[in-house]
Parts: structure tokens; C-alpha cells; sequence
């Protein structure tokens, strides 16, 4: 059986019997003329490489064509899909000395030539450069198959018959606009003044690397941020959104929207000396969240106290949380209240919660779970030791490092909470700093003793709690440090005492270091500090490479966006804009689906602006010609095609078909505009159309940039 194929560039129909499963059946065949002029097809290349277009219509299309029209002869029935004659021996003599057709932009040539079914399809094919291979030069599918085997969407490099039919390796630059045609590149026309954009649309894989893919196999979930880290990113930011509808608590100064934080019942006074709340707010002059801490009952006795956390605002450290504001007293929940504002951490939990959770503060008994790992405690000592080294450098001090006052805010990730308050609620204590910086570097290993010794009140009998850490097998190193914290050593029996000085143990011993600050504690955990430090650039180097996945993904979501705001959009249609652009040479798309029973030896797309132009209101007359783009004799239909192409497919069986990996690489190749090819069907299933991703970048780009101007505005 055979249907009626009209194509622009030949070309392009050899480049999809190679790439394109759908039309690995298309031979050519038969005898080619131009329709136009009615000459016959010559196999120069540069004739016919402006379209780049396949225009192929089924069985309507062969009832509209003319039989009997010069440029068309039906195949014999004695070589019909047996043996096609060759395509010299179909060209007459006198078609043979008819003038060199010149194509014109606005209707390119078009060749007719011969469909075949997959069955049919066996002996002859004429390549790019004219040249006719029977099936014994080919191979039978062999020349196309390597060819499509070795096809990377990705790549620009391809191997491309040149102008003598010889394989060369050409440059294709798949995203590249036309630009002046050069002699003997007609096939990629302004390759020599292109200048080499950023490939952003290139994915570059990171490792690991899976083994048994090919090089351009890419599993769905590379393109994507991992499932955890996407969820645990939406619960933050669901939990920063969150409201309560029928809430009560005041608004607060310019904080209004108070939701509470502290969900425990249970009220303590011992870390402030007041009864304090935790509750998110969104400050009205900025819009952020933030978490305000309130001092209930809180009197100010001394003005200048507020002033002494004002020092924490200037304090900023991955390590603590940041103190935002200044300090501020209120009546807005009926007392008088101290109110401290911080950054807010959503979904972060003390390490009193994470670690005795289900400790009971009254029971005194033992938290019972698995020791904690050294390298975490190694992992909080250099986090808070960070901490208080931004503090104690600008003479500032801690001063609460307990549990429920260290924040972790994500794996293993710490900040000190609550700075700055003691400051203020303590102001007349008269105690020098280095006093409250002694303090904090015991504080540091109490802290670290409870969560050692899995119990939060371990520090009451550090004896008890030190043999603990040994029977969890802690490391010397870490035993001499959390000793030196405490500054314990003479609590320690003779035999601690012994391995602590024992050769094994670090020299120079921390228990023979006299000057007791953050700097010589830090300096004699170098080995964990460093250790840290790489952990944490790993993970860095993760959270960069899921970022730069979703840098794809944002981009593809743009390349989305703006083939919604396109598609299906009559009003801002270029009919509408310029009646003659369709017609007009330097129309983006030179490509359309018209009838074929046009009555003309060529296609000529539809001229909306000569139809009934007097005989309707005007109104109604821009409407006809809005539309005209998105009908099948539209300049922008093909468009709608793809969209059906990329979004709504279906199977044989009309299921619908939902793959993502379909999507993406259709939309990836979009963005680059390659020369590749794609088959674009009708709904109806009556009308075919090929075109490049090239020409449907154009197309995009162009009916994007009508509505951008329509928009009145030139950012995109
Ligand atoms: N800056 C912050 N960002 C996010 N959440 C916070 C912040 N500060 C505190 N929270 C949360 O608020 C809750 C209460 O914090 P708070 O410091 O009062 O701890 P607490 O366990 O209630 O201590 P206390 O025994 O002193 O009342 C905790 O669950 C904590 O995770």
C-alpha cells in the first residue's frame, strides 16, 4: 500500500529512517518532481534544505491528490514494494534538462514521493547526496542501526554524510538559530559564525555512576532531589506556613501570627529563672518568621539591661542561633513579658527531646537507648566549640549549654539556643567574663558527659558518669577531653589517672595543659576539628550536586511555563499581531499542515486576512484570525501536536502512556533545538508532520516573544 509523502529536504527523511523507529518503513521511491514547477527533483542538497520538513498525510491526503497531475505518477502494481525502479531510470530526458529549481522561502520545493508499509519497504534508498543504495550496500537496517546506536540526545557531535556522500564528522549545533546560509553548509546552515553558548541544557552526570547503563541512559530519579531530602525540605516548609485558625495569642509588636513551639507541658523556670514560651511569628515589615521567646512575668528594673544581649545581635554563627532583634519588654499577653527574637529553625528539636526523649524530668530514672555514636559526639563538641569560640572572641559568653537549650536543626547539625538571655535577666550578677567562659567550657562537658552516658542528669555524679563512658567504649581521646571540660581531673581515681597519661593517650596530654580557654581546647582537637570539616564539605558537595539537578529542573519548568502560556492562546496569536507573518519569509516557522486538495501544485498556507474581509464585523474578522494559528492550517499547530507528543500520548491500545523519562527528554531536547526529528501525529490520526525540535524551539521562542510584546513588557 502506499500513501503520499511530501518532503522539503531529503535529508531529513534519511535522518529519520535512521533515528525514527516510527519511520523506519519510509523508502523513497518512485519518480520525484517538483510539485511546484513541476521539475524534476535534483539531488542538490543546498535546494532543498530550507524546510526542514516532512510533511506526510495518509489516506486523505491521497484522495486530495491529483492522479493526473504532472507531478505525480502512481507506482505500477509490478513494482509495488517488490522492485522499485531506480530514480534515474524514473526521470525522463527532458525532465532531466529542465532549469536548477531555486526554492523560495515562503513555499519551499516539494517532492513527492512514495510511501511504503513496513513489509513493502525493502530495496531502494537514495541518501542525502543523491546517491541510490540498494539493500545489499546497506545491509538491510545495519547502516541505520549503528548510526542510531551510536545517537546521544545529548551529544552535538554526530557522524552526517557530507555534500560527496562520505561519513565526516559535522558539527551539529542542535540549538543554534539559522544563520546566513554559507555555501556547502546548506545542511547546517551558521555553523561558521557560531559562537559557542553555555550548554545548560547539557546534563553533566555526577557520581556514583551506575554500571549497567548506557552512556546516555539517565534513571528517572537523576533528575530529580532525593526523596528524603525533598520531604524533609517540604515538611520545613510546611511547618514555617503553619498556622493555627482560631489561635488567641495577641500580635506582639509588628509580630503577628503566633503559633507555640513549646508543645511540653511541663514548665521550667531553672534555665532563665522565668517561665518562658517559644512561639513562631511572622514580623510584619519584613515578612519573615522568626521564633520569639517571652520571659513571662519579667519586670525591667534597670534600663540598660535590655542593652546588655544587644553584643549577641552582632553575633553571627552557623553555630547559634542568632539573635535578630533587639531585645524588647510587652503587655500584650497581659503581664510584662521580655521578649527575645532569633532566627527560626522549623522542624528542630532540643537535644534534650532527640536524646531523652522519653526521659522523664521527674522520674530521675535512666533514658535506655543504644550509646551514641563517637563520631556524633565528636561532631557536637567541634559544633558548640565553634559556637563558643564566635562568643568568647568578642567577649561574649554562652552561658546556658544545656540539652534543652542546644538546637539541632538537621543530621547532626547543632546550634547553640538562648544566648544573651542571662545577660539580661542577670544583670547585676557581678560576674567577669572569663569567669562566665570557664563556665561555659564546663557547661560544654556536661553536656557532652549526659549524652555520653545517655542520662540526662548524669553530671550529678560525674564519678558514676565517667565510668559509664568507658563501659561504652568511648575513646581515650574523647574521655581526656570531656575530663579536661569539666576540669575533673582530680576527681579521677589513680587508675583513670593512669590511662589518661598512659603513652596510648594523646600527648600533649590535656590534662597537662594549664591555660584553660576555647582556643586550647580547640587546638587539641585538631584530628576530630578536621575530621568535622570533611564530613561537612561532603555534605556540601552533596547538597551542590542535588542543587545543580534541580538548576535542570527549574529550567525545565520554565521551558513548561512558557509552553502553557503559548499554547491554545488565540488572543495573542500573530494573526492577530501581523496578518502576514505566516506568509512572510522570515516567519520563524516555515512549516504547516495545509489540505492537500488546495487545488494548487504547492502548499500554501492559508491566508487569513483575504477571506470575507468585508463581509464580517471587524471584531469577528480578528477572532476568525486568531484562531487560525492554532487550526490545522495554522502556523503554530504543530506546536499543539507536540504538546500532545510530549503530554498525551497513548498506546496501541489508546491507553495512555506516562512516562516521565518521555517528557523530560522531549522537553530537553525542545530546549537545545536539535536537528533531530519528530513525528507528530493529528489526533484523528489523519495527518502526520515531522518536524525538528530545532524548528519547534523557533516556534516557541517566537510565539513567546509575540506575547511578550503583547504583554507589553520585555522581561522574560
Ligand atoms: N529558634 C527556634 N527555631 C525553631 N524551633 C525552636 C527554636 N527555639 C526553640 N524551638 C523549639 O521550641 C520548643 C521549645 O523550646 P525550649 O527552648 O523552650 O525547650 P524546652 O524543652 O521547652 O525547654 P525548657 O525546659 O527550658 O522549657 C522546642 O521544641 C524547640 O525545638
Amino acid at each position: 500500500m502506499f500513501r503520499t509523502i511530501t518532503v522539503t529536504d531529503l535529508a531529513a527523511l534519511e535522518n529519520i529512517n535512521s533515528k525514527n523507529t516510527l519511520c523506519r518503513n519510509v523508502s523513497i521511491y518512485g519518480k520525484c518532481r517538483n510539485e511546484q514547477d513541476g521539475c524534476p527533483y535534483s539531488h542538490g542538497k543546498s535546494k532543498f534544505s530550507d524546510g526542514g520538513l516532512l510533511l506526510v498525510s495518509s489516506q486523505s491526503a491521497k484522495r486530495r491528490f491529483n492522479v493526473d497531475s504532472p507531478s505525480f505518477k502512481p507506482l505500477t502494481p509490478a513494482t509495488n514494494g517488490t522492485m522499485p525502479p531506480s530514480r534515474n531510470a524514473t526521470i525522463s530526458a527532458g525532465a532531466a534538462n529542465a532549469a536548477v529549481f531555486t526554492p523560495k522561502a515562503a513555499a519551499p520545493p516539494i517532492l513527492c514521493i512514495a510511501w511504503q508499509t513496513l513489509d513493502e519497504f525493502s530495496m531502494n534508498s537514495v541518501d542525502a547526496s543523491g546517491q541510490t543504495y540498494n539493500q545489499g550496500q546497506l545491509g538491510d537496517s545495519s547502516a541505520f542501526s549503528s548510526s542510531a546506536s551510536a545517537y546521544d540526545p545529548f551529544t552535538t557531535q554526530s557522524t552526517i554524510p557530507d555534500a560527496s556522500g562520505n561519513g565526516q564528522q559535522a558539527h551539529i549545533i542542535p540549538y543554534a538559530h539559522d544563520g546566513p546560509p554559507l555555501a556547502g553548509s546548506a545542511y547546517y546552515p551558521g555553523t561558521a559564525t557560531f559562537a559557542q553558548p553555555p550548554q545548560y541544557h547539557l546534563y553533566a552526570p555526577m557520581g556514583p555512576h551506575r554500571e549497567n547503563l548506557l552512556a546516555y541512559q539517565r534513571p528517572a530519579h537523576d533528575f530529580f532531589i532525593p526523596n528524603d531530602l525533598r520531604q524533609e525540605l517540604q515538611r520545613r516548609n510546611e511547618a514555617t506556613l503553619q498556622v493555627f485558625p482560631n489561635s488567641t495569642l495577641p500580635q506582639v509588636d509588628d509580630f503577628h501570627t503566633l503559633v507555640p513551639l513549646d508543645i511540653n507541658n511541663q514548665r521550667n523556670t531553672a534555665p532563665f529563672g522565668y517561665q518562658t514560651w517559644v512561639y513562631k511569628a511572622v514580623d510584619a515589615r519584613d515578612g519573615n518568621t522568626y521564633v520569639l521567646r517571652r520571659l513571662e512575668g519579667y519586670r525591667l528594673t534597670d534600663a540598660r539591661a535590655i542593652d546588655a544581649a544587644k553584643g549577641f545581635l552582632r553575633v553571627n554563627n552557623g553555630n547559634i542561633v542568632n539573635l535578630t532583634h533587639d531585645s524588647f519588654t510587652t503587655r500584650a499577653f497581659g503581664d510584662s513579658s521580655l521578649i527575645f527574637v532569633t532566627d527560626f529553625h522549623p522542624c528542630s528539636k532540643t537535644l534534650a527531646e532527640h536524646h531523652f526523649g522519653s526521659f522523664s524530668r521527674n522520674s530521675g530514672g535512666r533514658h535506655s537507648t543504644a550509646p551514641v555514636p563517637e563520631q556524633v559526639l565528636w561532631s557536637y563538641i567541634v559544633q558548640l566549640a565553634c559556637a563558643l569560640r564566635a562568643l568568647h572572641s568578642r567577649a561574649l559568653a554562652a552561658r546556658v549549654i544545656i540539652p534543652s537549650k542546644v538546637l539541632l536543626t538537621g543530621k547532626n547539625r547543632i546550634r547553640l539556643n538562648g544566648c544573651g538571655i542571662l545577660d539580661v535577666t542577670q544583670y547585676d550578677a557581678q560576674r567577669s567574663i572569663s569567669e562566665l567562659q570557664q563556665d561555659d567550657l564546663v557547661q560544654l562537658g556536661r553536656l557532652i558527659l549526659c549524652i555520653a552516658a545517655d542520662n540526662p542528669n548524669a553530671h550529678l555524679n560525674t564519678q558514676k558518669a565517667m565510668d559509664n563512658i568507658r563501659i561504652h567504649h568511648y575513646s581515650v581521646n574523647l574521655y581526656e577531653s570531656i575530663v579536661w571540660l569539666l576540669g575533673a581531673a582530680t576527681a579521677l581515681t589513680s587508675q583513670q589517672q593512669q590511662v589518661l597519661t598512659s603513652p596510648a593517650a594523646n600527648q600533649p596530654s590535656l590534662l597537662q595543659q594549664q591555660s584553660k580557654t576555647i582556643d586550647t581546647f580547640l587546638a587539641s582537637i585538631t584530628t576530630q576539628v578536621t575530621t568535622v570539616f570533611d564530613s561537612s564539605l561532603r555534605s556540601e558537595d552533596l547538597l551542590t550536586s542535588t542543587l545543580s539537578r534541580e538548576l535542570e529542573n527549574g529550567r525545565l519548568v520554565r521551558l513548561m511555563a512558557k509552553l502553557n502560556l503559548i499554547l491554545e492562546r488565540p488572543e495573542q496569536s500573530p494573526a492577530a499581531v501581523s496578518n502576514n507573518s505566516i506568509n512572510s519569509a522570515s516567519t520563524a516557522t516555515s512549516m504547516y499542515l495545509g489540505p492537500m486538495n488546495s487545488g494548487t501544485a504547492a502548499f500554501k498556507p492559508a491566508n487569513p486576512a483575504t477571506a470575507h474581509i468585508h463581509q464580517h464585523h471587524q471584531q469577528a474578522q480578528v477572532h476568525h484570525q486568531q484562531s487560525q494559528a492554532w487550526s490545522e492550517t495554522g502556523e503554530r499547530y504543530y506546536l499543539k501536536l507536540f504538546r500532545d507528543y510530549v503530554f498525551h500520548q497513548v498506546d496501541v491500545q489508546g491507553n495512555p502512556v506516562v512516562d516521565l523519562g518521555h517528557v523530560i527528554l522531549n522537553l530537553n531536547k525542545l530546549d537545545a533545538g536539535t536537528e533531530e526529528k519528530v513525528m507528530l501525529m493529528s489526533r484523528d490520526e489523519q495527518n502526520v508532520m515531522v518536524v525538528s525540535y530545532k524548528e519547534l524551539k523557533r516556534g516557541v521562542e517566537s510565539a513567546f516573544s509575540e506575547l511578550m510584546k503583547a504583554a507589553g513588557s520585555g522581561r522574560r
